[in-house]
């Protein structure tokens, strides 16, 4: 499979744009090689620059649960861009989607839309810390939540990747009232609340974490979080942006039963385009302003043709049996890469949650902790993925990324990726 014209467009992209990607995990550093450049999507396929097909399981990083390009999203954005791009005042889709969320994840009473997973993330910290009046945070390692300087702490995604879960330039005195804790780790969070539970403003935790891989959360792990904060006045808040409306229709909060104070959505909301939103009870929401103190604006927030995605794709999600299919899709997939892996002789763990999923070389069967995955087989991983690359299958590039499954791949494409896998595997 030739890719020059992505190796071309990668050397001319450093020039002008730092490491020649507009986010960092998009460089390969994880896996080697050349970034690949695509110019059209379509279902489960990414095209790249040469015209190289691709069943793509990252899927822009989740926002693409209907597959590419799906004709209903594409017409409804059409409609929007006629009508104009921006108007930087209330609008009827605005509501429309505040209703439509509010009804999907019943434990948003009110929801504010902004422009990205990140902003949806600082605000919910700021707005717990209004809130409460307290300054401490909880996040758990491995855990990303967008480059928020408070929250850029042992953070995963590309961080991770790149290994600087930490980031230089971020004031000490931004972290030090970041605490950190290891996820699924209740022991850990019961010593902290004991010893400082009057100062914790929010606990933020990825329900399932799906930026140091796929880890799903242990039995109890969830409740825990919520006891802790219900006995020590703190907000907790449960970052969805990629699980939301991801792992169910009423995203992790509904598939285990526990429910956050507030919520940060993102990805999948907007449908393919740049949008995020928190939500929650409103006795927190109406602190924010203009109803109350706590200050967040935004000149593009709301934006129609970013309303009109995200409306027609959540509109999508409320058929009857999606997340079933979905869910079946996932573990055709997984169960059977795990056999083919098997078949082969190599140590290869999956996990799932939903439409989401996680790849491991590793002689372990069971992964709950940062620790776990860390000790998995990295760079096994970066040659698994080139060679799937070469055999016309898109894997996120990365060990530190969850996997995405859209309703648009079909039986004939999971084997496709199974018989590639086959392949893969034998050359390893
Ligand atoms: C769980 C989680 N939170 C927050 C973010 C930040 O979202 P964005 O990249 O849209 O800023 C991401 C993804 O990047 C994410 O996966
Ligand atoms: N893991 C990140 C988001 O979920 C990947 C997106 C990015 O940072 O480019």
């Amino acid at each position: 499979m030739s890719r020059t014209q992505s190796e071309q467009l990668f050397r001319r992209a450093q020039k002008h744009i730092p490491g020649g990607v507009n986010s960092p995990v998009r460089a390969f550093k994880g896996v080697g090689g050349t970034p690949v450049f695509f110019h059209r999507a379509e279902g489960p396929y990414l095209y790249d620059e040469d015209d190289n097909r691709y069943v793509d399981y990252v899927g822009s990083w989740g926002p693409m649960i209907l597959g590419h390009n799906h004709p209903e999203v594409r017409e409804a954005v059409q409609r929007a861009v006629a009508d104009g791009l921006s108007f930087g005042a209330p609008t009827a889709a605005e509501v429309e989607m505040a209703d439509l969320v509010c009804e999907m994840v019943p434990s948003m009473d009110m929801v504010r839309m902004v422009n990205s997973g990140t902003e949806a993330t600082m605000t919910a910290i700021r707005l717990a810390r209004g809130y409460t009046g307290r300054d401490k945070i909880i996040k758990f390692e491995g855990c990303y939540h967008g480059h928020v300087d408070s929250l850029l702490v042992k953070a995963g995604s590309g961080a991770l990747t790149l290994g600087t879960p930490s980031s230089p330039g971020v004031p000490k005195a931004v972290t030090d009232d970041t605490l950190t804790l290891n996820y699924n780790d209740a022991g850990g969070l019961e010593e902290v609340f004991k010893a400082r539970g009057e100062e914790i403003a929010a606990v933020i935790v990825e329900p399932v974490a799906g930026n140091m891989n796929c880890v799903p959360p242990t039995q109890g792990f969830l409740e825990a979080l919520r006891q802790y904060c219900d006995e020590h006045g703190a907000v907790l808040i449960f970052d969805e942006v990629m699980t939301g409306f991801r792992v169910a229709r009423g995203g992790a909060q509904a598939l285990y039963g526990v429910t956050p104070d507030l919520t940060t959505l993102g990805k999948i909301i907007g449908g393919g385009m740049p949008v995020g939103a928190l939500g929650g009870k409103k006795a927190v929401m109406e602190h924010l302003s203009p109803l109350g103190p706590v200050y967040q604006a935004g000149t593009l927030s709301g934006n129609p043709v970013a309303m009109a995605a995200g409306l027609a794709t959540l509109r999508q999600l409320r058929r009857e049996g999606f997340y079933e299919e979905l869910e079946a899709k996932t573990e055709t997939l997984t169960e059977g890469l795990a056999t083919i892996a098997r078949e082969a002789g190599i140590g290869f763990h999956t996990t799932r949650a939903g439409g989401m999923f996680g790849l491991y070389f590793t002689e372990q069967t069971r992964i709950t902790r940062f620790d776990e995955v860390m000790a998995c087989d990295a760079a096994r991983f970066g040659t698994f993925f080139n060679a799937m690359l070469d055999r016309g299958v898109y894997l996120a590039p990365s060990a530190f990324e969850a996997g995405f499954v859209s309703i648009a791949h079909d039986d004939a494409d999971i084997d496709a990726t199974l018989n590639a896998a086959r392949e893969a595997f034998a050359a390893l």
